[in-house]
Order: C-alpha cells, then structure tokens, then sequence
C-alpha cells in the first residue's frame, strides 16, 4: 500500500482530467517528479480505458478514481478486474452501503500487500446544503458527511474522500487512522468552478488532510508543474 506521505510535494496528486491519452501523458511526466501520485478519472478511463491506465502508471503512483456504486456483486467484480493495473487508491460512494463496500475490501485483498488504499467518497463536493436536501438527506452535509464516514471505515474502507470543511470533524470523531483524501481544494483567488465546498491547500492540511486532489488550479495553469511548485511551497513541510 502506497504509504502516507512524507513530505509536502507527496500530498499533492494532480487530477489528470482529460479525454485525450496524448494530453494526460504530457501532463503526467511534467507532473510526475513534483507529487504524490496522479489521479485518473471517469473522463480518461470512459473515453481510453485500461490502456490509458498502462501508459501513466510508469510514470507515478495512479489513483484510480471510478467512484464505483453499484450491488456488491457488480462492485466486487469491478475490483477484481481492475486490481491488474496495481491502482495505488480506488475510490467507491459510501452511499453504496456496507456490504458493498466489504465486498470492496474483500476483492481487494486478494492482491496482498499490494493491494489498493480503498478510499469511500462521502458527499461530494461540489453538493452544497440545498442540493444535499434536494437529494433527500435531511441535516446538512456535515452530519451526512460523518455518518457515511462511520458506515464506510466500520465496513473496511480505509478512508475516505471529504470536503476541506469536513476533515477536522472527521479528525475528531474517528482520530488519525482514517486516510483523508480532500479535493475542493483551491489555492487563494483561483476559480471554484463547479466546486461547493472548498478551502486552500494549507487550510486543508492544518485541518488534517493526508493528500489534496487539485486538478483546474493545476492542469489548466499555463505551465502546470510551476502552478504545482508554488502549492508545494504555499505548505509546510
Ligand atoms: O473522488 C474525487 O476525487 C472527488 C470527490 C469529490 O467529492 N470531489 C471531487 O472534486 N473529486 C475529484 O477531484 C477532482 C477535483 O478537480 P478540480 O475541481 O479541477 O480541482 C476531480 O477530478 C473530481 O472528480
């Protein structure tokens, strides 16, 4: 399992959010060298497929993040077939229920020691307090946000994926096991874009954040790596 990160370059991974192999390939190796690892979405895997997972994963650790949500069979399944491409982190909704994601865990285990961190995705966040309700969940993003945390770490996920604005409640109630992915994260004067619930990068990690998913702020700066170096100097180390 990729370990925690150790410096202040090793929490960022860039989100590599592009249909084009050719583009996300360009953006890795200029990425690589500066981060963690680089996170592969639902853009890069509909449009290219495990392929596109091949030719990035020389270059860094991959979070493969599919947000898989579906009956526990099907889930379990879909795990199975992706542990070939050693993904470092998969991501899966909490929303999916226990016995999902203990169906999650269990297909995981079967690559070892190798096997991928798997991260629960609480309330996304771009889902602000209206559409949360919208949804049918009474109470606010932030009660919603730690009931899924229990039901996900209590089934076997090893963290989770939450807002800026949730990691210190988190912290609180569940302590420093839990590995705390945290997109919605935006350096200082950078557009939000579709994102609801945000901080900056170093509001983040003084709340607790083990790693920060950033892609626009990165991937659509004129020159990526310098917009990476300057988040990475911006934390402590
Ligand atoms: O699972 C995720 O990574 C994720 C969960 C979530 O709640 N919010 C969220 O933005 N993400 C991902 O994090 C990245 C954020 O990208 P930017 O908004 O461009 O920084 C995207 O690739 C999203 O798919």
């Amino acid at each position: 399992m990729l370990d925690r990160p150790g410096s202040a370059a090793a929490r960022i991974i860039p989100a590599i959010d592009t249909a084009d192999p050719a583009r996300a390939e360009v953006l890795a190796a200029a990425l690589a060298p500066g981060c963690g690892a680089l996170k592969l979405g639902l853009e890069l895997f509909t449009a290219e497929g495990p392929e596109a997972v091949r030719r990035i994963a020389p270059h860094a650790p991959v979070f493969l993040d599919l947000k898989l949500h579906d009956i526990p069979n099907t889930v379990a399944g879909a795990v199975r077939s992706l542990l070939p491409l050693r993904p470092a982190m998969l991501t899966l909704h909490a929303g999916g229920g226990a016995a999902m994601i203990t169906a999650a865990r269990e297909a995981a285990e079967a690559a070892g020691a190798a096997r991928p961190i798997l991260l629960a995705v609480t309330v996304l966040t771009s889902i602000d307090a209206a559409t949360l309700a919208e949804t049918g969940v009474a109470g606010g993003t932030v009660q919603q946000v730690l009931r899924l945390a229990r039901l996900a770490l209590a089934a076997g996920a090893d963290g989770l994926v939450c807002s800026p604005q949730e990691v210190a409640r988190i912290r609180d109630a569940f302590g420093q096991a839990p590995m705390l992915v945290v997109p919605g994260v935006r350096p200082a004067g950078s557009a939000l874009g579709d994102q609801a619930r945000v901080a900056t990068p170093a509001e983040a990690v003084a709340a607790g954040a083990d790693w920060l998913v950033i892609g626009r702020p990165i991937t659509g700066a004129a020159d990526p790596a310098a917009a990476l170096s300057a988040i990475v100097a911006g934390l402590p180390a």
